[in-house]
């Protein structure tokens, strides 16, 4: 029998997921031969197991804790939040995404191939054991969960259970306090759970402004929220209908549902890295500032790289958005990230951008301004009267770095996103006439603190 020859393509992209699609998508409208490989499902983890779902669930319990901070002050309100229809709702919008996603991607004429993608050689990449060959090859494999070595690890959960759970359980405990378990963990308890956070140190969301973590702890404790710091899971045992955890401190915690959310780590196990002569670390694909790997004509983007950017969707679109670029020769440059704004959507919400208030801090080099944003007469008319804004200025006077916690701290952040991004001064901000009422509109007086002694 003759073996049919290897099909070839001018660029295959390994992973669908944002930091694949927003480059492929440009390059095949360029009349370039693209083939992009997926194991799970097209479009990746913001789509079906992340960003979209998450905000989706979160939504409608934003709204009932909105309102019911007017409560006594004209809007006496009282809801039931039915999940198990909110995660019909959910469903109904985000199932059929993938499909979307998959005859876009083939309508610009790209090969859509569905399996596990793992190197022969650099050139060559074997789809669930089919041989393609590829002039360049990009690899946006994302991460996935970290296992938890503990006995019982079978029996925990991850995030991707959590966001389609059909019926919410009555008790959750999660493992970690990061992004993922302090947002699961926002949502379950708003929702009705009983929520307790096992976290080995002392503090939550990592990363983000340290006083605004511990002023979300003390609001989530306040909603029933048990945390557990500074301690470990040890173990995980199924005693009848119910889940028992039992810590490094002994603490034995009955659950219905135990989540691990310790963190994610990157898709390069499986790949067959070696055989394609490209180098990684623990943390990732080690790349230049082409994005170039270690073997010339291998690139990566997304979360599966080893990089100080935080690994969020917007980066991974940045990157894409940058190679589509680079590998049409459109551009020659290294890639160059911009401050990429960050949030974590608990309630309520923790926002940053650019230099953070403890670098500013350790530096020296910046002069910090907090502010007050609840004492203003349009947070306190919608309740947010804990909101408050950290903004940080370079020796020029000039915004660069902000944190917020509100519960409006999104709209804060990419407001503020284009003044630190474009470097704007007072004076060009005066320019900028926004609507009103509205935070916007208070940016070119918060501007001028940058120049006050
Ligand atoms: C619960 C949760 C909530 C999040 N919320 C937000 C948020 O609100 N905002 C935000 O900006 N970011 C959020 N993120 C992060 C965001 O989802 C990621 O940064 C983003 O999805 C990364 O995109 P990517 O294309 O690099 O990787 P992915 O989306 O992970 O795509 C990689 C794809 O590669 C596939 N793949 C891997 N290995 C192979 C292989 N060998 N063969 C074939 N296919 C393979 C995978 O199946 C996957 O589909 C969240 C993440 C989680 C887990
Ligand atoms: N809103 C968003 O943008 C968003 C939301 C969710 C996830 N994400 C992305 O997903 C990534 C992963 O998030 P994550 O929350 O899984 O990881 P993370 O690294 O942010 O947090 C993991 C947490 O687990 C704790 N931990 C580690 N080992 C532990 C153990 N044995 N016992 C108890 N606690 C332990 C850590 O101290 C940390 O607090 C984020 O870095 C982010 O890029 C983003």
């Amino acid at each position: 029998m003759t073996q049919s020859p290897t099909q070839s393509f001018d660029i295959l992209f390994i992973g669908s997921g944002q930091a694949a699609w927003n480059a492929a998508l440009p390059l095949a409208a360029m009349g370039r031969k693209i083939a992009v490989v997926e194991r799970h499902k097209i479009a990746g983890v913001c789509t079906s197991y992340g960003c979209n779902p998450k905000i989706i669930l979160d939504s409608p319990i934003k709204v009932m804790e909105d309102a019911q901070l007017y409560g006594g002050n004209g809007l006496e309100s009282s809801f039931t939040l039915d999940w198990s229809k909110l995660m019909a709702h959910k469903n109904s919008i985000l199932d059929p995404l993938p499909d979307k996603v998959e005859e876009m991607l083939t309508g610009a004429g790209v090969t859509i191939l569905h399996g596990e993608a793992k190197f022969a050689d650099s050139r060559t990449v074997e789809v669930d054991g089919v041989p393609y060959s590829a002039e360049t090859i990009v690899i946006a494999a994302g991460q996935r969960p970290a296992a938890l070595d503990i006995p019982g690890s079978e029996l925990l959960k991850t995030s991707d259970d959590f966001l389609y759970l059909p019926e919410l359980p009555k008790r959750i405990v999660l493992i970690g306090a990061g992004y993922v378990a302090m947002e699961l963990a926002s949502i379950a308890s708003k929702a009705g759970a009983h929520v307790e956070v096992v976290q080995t140190s002392n503090r939550a969301l990592d990363g983000f402004h340290q006083p605004y973590a511990s002023r979300l702890i003390e609001k989530m404790q306040g909603d029933g929220v048990v945390f557990h710091f500074e301690d470990r899971a040890s173990g995980l045992a199924r005693q009848g209908e119910e889940y028992v955890l039992t810590t490094e401190k002994g603490l034995a915690l009955p659950a219905d549902l135990v989540i691990n959310a310790t963190g994610r780590i990157p898709n390069t196990d499986l790949l067959g890295l070696e055989a394609a002569g490209v180098n990684y670390t623990q943390k990732g694909i080690v790349v230049d500032r082409y994005l170039r790997t270690s073997q010339p004509n291998i690139y990566a983007s997304g979360d599966v790289l080893d990089k100080k950017q935080p690994r969020l969707t917007p980066t991974s679109v940045f990157e894409a958005k940058y190679l589509g670029a680079l590998l049409s020769g459109t551009i020659d440059a290294p890639i160059e990230y911009p401050p990429i704004a960050t949030i974590a959507f608990t309630l309520p919400r923790i926002s940053q951008i650019g230099v953070s208030p403890e670098e500013a801090e350790q530096s020296g080099q910046y002069t910090v301004k907090p502010v007050e944003l609840g004492k203003q007469w349009d947070f306190q008319g919608r309740g947010d009267t804990d909101a408050h804004l950290t903004l940080v200025f370079d020796r020029d006077g000039k915004l660069a770095g902000a944190a917020a916690y509100s519960r409006e701290a999104l709209d804060i952040v990419n407001a503020l996103t284009p003044i630190i991004a474009l470097k704007l001064s007072a004076e060009q901000a005066d320019q900028l006439v926004y609507a009103f009422p509205s935070f916007e509109s208070t940016i070119p007086g918060l501007l001028r603190q940058g120049q006050a002694k």
